[in-house]
């Protein structure tokens, strides 16, 4: 049998996506960024050649590019089996993954004001698909479903009652996918079982969200109604006081003004003035630039901070895992943030964290700390995969 599953992930301005055999085997894997920008780029993984594509190329436009580059290429001789798409915000209507069809549209499309930099270009890529490959089965796998499972305490906000019963404003919280893939890996390094193994999961991208998993059920997660509500981000602001926006319309800044400025231009952008990718940061840091220093300072205190506050919900802990691009790769800031935590008698080993130069896998904590830390890859990519195989009956 030579079915295939093609996993989808579009982002704002990127579309990622990946091709997995039916024993679930990463085939293959391609990216497309800066879409709509005139330096638009595509490539195959592991391919020198560039995918061509012309610039400000759309995300239909680039999609198209990559799929005919896999049948070029002979990564994919015919038609997928079934496709899995992230997508961000299911709202309450969906507790796990669904096959896609006009009533899960519809649902996706009623809960995109509440995740605008991700729904509408998550309905993009299911169109697009829907389009390429009229015929084959197409599932949602969404980043809210894992999360269902808080309780009221955790997911109300403190408002009028009716601002939940009439209009759904709750605390969802975002890139369960991810979390719920570090509570199974982390109970299998760890000798348990899911159904047995607490963790307080960050996980650390351009998005940036912690989960506290209580015997594999999400009990807590700092990520709100909206991917802004939390830690500090690439280019979002995380917490702030809500009273900011009235403060700032007495300036003659709009709500809209401050919700894109919150969005787009705050985070380690803001904070740096320079840029919001950590890795950068940490070099512009290493050569004196305060403003960086400052903005590495703001993420690790905020995000110790928190690691504190899920500890509430849980009944026991067995680990602390990082993960994402700067959980996995920054041991620099896994180092700075553990640092805030010495009161709770969570301690690094530095040579462990420091591990192969930045990179590290597996226990990372002091043989005296109290909890366990872990650093463990996320493969979100493959719990779609797992989803889209299970909905289209594929095993
Ligand atoms: N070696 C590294 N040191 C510090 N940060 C890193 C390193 N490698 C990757 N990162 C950071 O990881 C972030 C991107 O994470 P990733 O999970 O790939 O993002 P996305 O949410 O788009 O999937 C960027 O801020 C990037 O700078
Ligand atoms: C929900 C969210 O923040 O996603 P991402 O990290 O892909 O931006
Ligand atoms: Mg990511």
């Amino acid at each position: 049998m030579d079915e295939t599953i093609l996993v989808v992930n579009c982002g704002s301005s990127s579309i990622k996506l990946a091709l997995f055999d039916s024993n679930l085997e990463k085939q293959a894997s391609a990216l497309a960024e800066r879409l709509n920008n005139p330096d638009s780029m595509a490539k195959i993984s592991g391919d020198s050649v560039p995918v061509a594509l012309p610039a400000n190329a759309s995300h239909d436009h680039a999609l198209q590019a990559l799929v005919n580059a896999f049948y070029d290429r002979n990564l994919m001789s015919r038609e997928p089996a079934s496709i899995g798409h992230r997508v961000v915000h299911g709202g309450e209507a969906f507790r796990e993954a669904a096959l896609i069809d006009k009533n899960t549209i519809k649902a996706i499309e009623d809960c995109a004001s509440l995740a605008p930099l991700h729904n509408p270009v998550n309905l993009i890529g299911i169109n697009a698909m829907q389009r390429l490959f009229p015929d084959v089965p197409q599932v949602a796998v969404f980043d809210t479903a894992f999360h269902q499972s808080l309780p009221k305490r955790a997911f109300l906000y403190a408002l009028p009652e009716h601002y939940y019963r009439e209009w759904g404003i709750r605390r969802y919280g975002f890139h369960g996918t991810s979390h719920q893939f570090m509570a199974h890996e982390a109970s299998r390094r760890l000798g348990k079982t899911p159904a047995t193994t607490s963790i307080i999961s960050a996980h650390l991208g351009n998005g940036c969200s912690m989960t506290a998993i209580d015997n594999g059920i999400s009990k807590d997660t700092s990520m709100g109604l909206t991917p802004l509500e939390g830690l500090v981000m690439g280019t979002r602001s995380g917490d702030v006081d809500p009273g900011l926006f009235d403060y700032l319309a007495g300036r003659g800044i709009s709500a809209s003004e401050v919700h894109r400025v919150l969005n787009q231009d705050s985070g380690l952008l803001g904070l740096s003035g320079q840029t919001n990718d950590m890795r950068s940061l940490c070099e512009l840091a290493d050569h004196g630039h305060e403003p960086s220093q400052l903005a590495i300072d703001v993420f690790c205190f905020r995000l110790a901070k928190y690691f504190g506050a899920m500890m509430v919900s849980l009944s026991h802990l067995d680990a602390l895992v990082f993960t994402g691009g700067i959980g996995e790769n920054s041991a620099r800031v896994r180092a700075q943030t553990i640092e805030h935590l010495k009161l709770l008698g969570i301690t690094l080993d530095p040579d462990l964290n420091n591990h192969h130069g930045q990179y590290s896998e597996g226990h990372i904590g002091d043989a005296d700390s109290r909890f366990p830390v872990l650093v463990i890859p996320t493969n979100e990519e493959l719990v779609i995969a797992r989803e889209a195989s299970r909905l289209a009956n594929l095993n």
